[in-house]
């Protein structure tokens, strides 16, 4: 990455356009905060004086249920904020940006989405497909699927037997109080050998701590995030009670705390995700801590559309994302995504693109179909 960070230029972005895109999910997600119908999202595309143009996608939801960010708080963020702070001054590489974004306190999602598409329209002027950019090697990557609760015992596992078959290679189930160690138990016993890993998107405490040494006899991959999102601490003390590995997700929001984490024995492994970490180079610093320490880390997952997927599977190429992510096949979520050709799961992989950038095109005629509104920023209005 030291020859990558060398390689540095004039990245001479002339204008900005945010998207607000609205989009059905083929089926309803549940988790232990809510259910997802549609995905709200903004499109970020940054144009160069010859006309390339980058993309990010911004993760936030439509409320703030997985962490406070929402889709009109990244909007303020972009408009008023960060989209001056790229103007205000010449990049020259994007691992620039998260210095000069650390003038505005979190908001990572939406730092994010901006610092993706640099990278990608960096990545598309060195001709190289942005996982080589970031430092990526493998040329395929293995992915399972996050499945939300279900109505009922006997849909679950007829969902995991076609998710089975169709080659993923981990299955992640949803749990909260009340659908946890019964519900395991059961798929288990269905599914003795499939890799397997439950999330609790913090649904639980520390009171809880005997219903989740439960699952302890089920071998499961890991426990995700099964208390408070901002917590290090309990979770510290329930990884001590556990013989399962805990897997922080919410709770992760940057190298140091990562780093805490890992200090504390908070978990034992890590979901990164770009958006909720502020960016594909904080992203990359939490990946190398982790390598360092040998703690395998996994790509997450936030329902993404195609341009987000394509940066989960640049990052996901990093040497250290050891575990099968969430990164599923688009046709998992959408009637039609926003990328050409989408991306596509077979026998549990992903063949990496080999194209600049994010080696995906993206899909004009689809995003305008999803467009309910944009607004375009130009350097000279704000520089
Ligand atoms: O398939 C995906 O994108 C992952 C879906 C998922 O698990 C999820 C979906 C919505 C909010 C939070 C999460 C999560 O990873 O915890």
């Amino acid at each position: 990455m030291a020859a990558e960070r060398g390689r540095r230029m004039t990245i001479n972005i002339e204008y900005v356009i945010l998207r607000h895109l609205q989009m059905e999910l083929k089926a309803p997600f549940t988790t232990s905060f809510g259910t997802f119908q549609r995905k709200e999202l903004i499109l970020v595309e940054v144009v160069d004086r010859d006309g390339v143009s980058g993309w990010g996608e911004s993760v936030a939801f439509s409320a703030p249920w997985y962490s406070e960010e929402t889709v009109k708080t990244n909007w303020h963020m972009l408009e008023e904020f960060l989209v001056p702070l790229l103007f205000s001054e010449p990049l020259r590489h994007p691992a620039e940006l998260p210095e000069r974004f650390a003038a505005i306190r979190q908001n990572n999602m939406a730092k994010a989405a901006l610092e993706g598409a640099v990278w990608d329209l960096y990545a598309k002027r060195l001709g190289v497909p942005l996982s080589q950019a970031l430092g990526g090697t493998k040329k395929d990557i293995e992915v399972g699927v996050s499945i939300g609760i279900q109505p009922t015992v006997a849909d679950l596992l007829q969902v995991i037997e076609r998710y089975v078959a169709q080659g993923y290679r981990r299955i992640k189930v949803k749990i909260k109080p009340g659908w946890d160690v019964d519900v395991i138990r059961d798929v288990r016993r269905a599914f003795p050998d499939v890799p397997l890993m439950a999330d609790a998107n913090s649904a639980y405490t520390l009171a809880d701590a005997k219903r989740l040494q439960a699952l302890d006899e089920f071998g499961l991959m890991m426990i995700e995030q099964p208390l408070a999102a901002d917590d290090l601490v309990d979770h510290a003390r329930l990884q001590s009670l556990l013989q399962t590995p805990i897997c922080l997700d919410e709770s992760i929001r940057s190298y140091d705390d990562a780093r805490k984490a890992l200090d504390l024995g908070s978990c034992r492994i890590i979901n990164i995700k770009i958006g909720r970490v502020g960016g594909l180079w904080e992203a990359k610093r939490i990946h190398d801590l982790c390598a360092e320490r040998s703690v395998p880390v996994w790509c997450g997952g936030m329902l993404e559309a195609g341009v987000g997927r394509a940066h989960n599977i640049a990052i996901t190429t990093l040497e250290n994302f050891t575990l099968p992510g969430d990164t599923a096949a688009s046709s998992h979520y959408w009637e039609r995504d926003i990328i050409t050709p989408e991306v596509e799961v077979q026998g549990g992989l992903i063949r990496v693109p080999d194209a600049p950038g994010i080696g995906y095109d993206v899909d004009r005629r689809q995003v305008e179909r999803y467009t309910q509104f944009a607004k375009v920023f130009h350097r000279t209005a704000t520089a």
